[in-house]
């Protein structure tokens, strides 16, 4: 494969280089995750995958690896497959949190790894409504996004419970990044992707990533066109089930 086009990453030594600071704590921004190569190779896998593996929702189509949770549960506990294992997840496993905390950010997770992901299709118009991600997994979310920017909002419920359609922060995800969200931002705030085909009034007093974007002079505009966005989102699912590695092959799907 001809690698003269890709830059050499340039990964930082910890995530607390690349934490958003005006968000709670913690939530990284890194822009750089993977080459050029990587995304493509990884999007030729999602692209190829068995037709099975698909689900068709109204508009976004999604994988789940290894399968679908039951009841919050993973009962497949297969690992996941070698091309969502490297390169993201290693190198997530890879980067400290800060100098004084070598650990990483799934230490403390029950697995002390991801051991689902979550693969979302969006072509432009399409989004996700604001929700929470319940308690199916640990509270920290790694998304790696794969061939377009877009804008994660993320919103707050009002004292009556109703959901304040202003969003509280946006957050600007550009192809090849990685954003880390974990604690309040998970169980606090509700986060949701608006089905429209550009994004609008990006500008550093918008979005709080910004000083942290590999490319914000793509959007001095104030204006981002979508193309289609895939998303792979790595949790660790806090429920596996011991009767998963049991089940015969019928119930497995490759
Ligand atoms: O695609 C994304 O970045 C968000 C996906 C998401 O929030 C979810 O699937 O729960
Ligand atoms: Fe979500």
């Amino acid at each position: 494969m001809d690698n003269s086009s890709s830059q050499p990453l340039k990964l930082p030594h910890t995530l607390e280089e690349k934490r958003i600071k005006a968000l709670p704590p913690a939530c990284y921004y890194i822009s750089d995750f993977i080459t050029e190569e990587e995304e493509k190779a990884i999007l030729h896998k999602v692209d190829t995958a068995p037709k099975a593996r698909w689900r068709q929702l109204t508009h976004r189509r999604l994988q789940t690896w290894p399968s679908d949770l039951v009841k919050n549960t993973l009962l497949d506990a297969r690992p996941l497959p070698d091309w969502l294992e490297q390169p993201i997840a290693s190198r997530l496993l890879s980067i400290s949190l800060s100098e004084s905390q070598p650990e990483n950010i799934f230490h403390d997770s029950p697995h002390q790894r991801p051991n689902h992901v979550l693969i979302n299709e969006y072509p432009p118009h399409t989004g996700i409504m604001p929700h929470k991600d319940g308690g199916a997994y640990h509270p920290v979310v790694a998304t790696v996004s794969l061939g377009s920017t877009l804008c994660l909002n993320i919103y707050k419920s009002k004292e009556d419970g109703a959901l304040d359609p202003e969003p509280v922060w946006r957050i600007l995800q550009e192809p090849r990044s990685l954003l880390i969200t974990t604690a309040d931002l998970y169980t606090e705030y509700l986060h949701g992707i608006e089905p429209i085909a550009t994004d609008v009034g990006l500008s550093e007093e918008t979005i709080v990533n910004w000083d942290l974007l590999r490319s914000s002079e793509l959007y001095i505009d104030g204006l981002n066109q979508r193309q289609t966005r895939a998303s792979l989102t790595y949790r660790d699912v806090l429920k596996v089930s011991k009767l998963g590695n049991k089940l015969g092959p019928m119930f497995k799907r490759s």
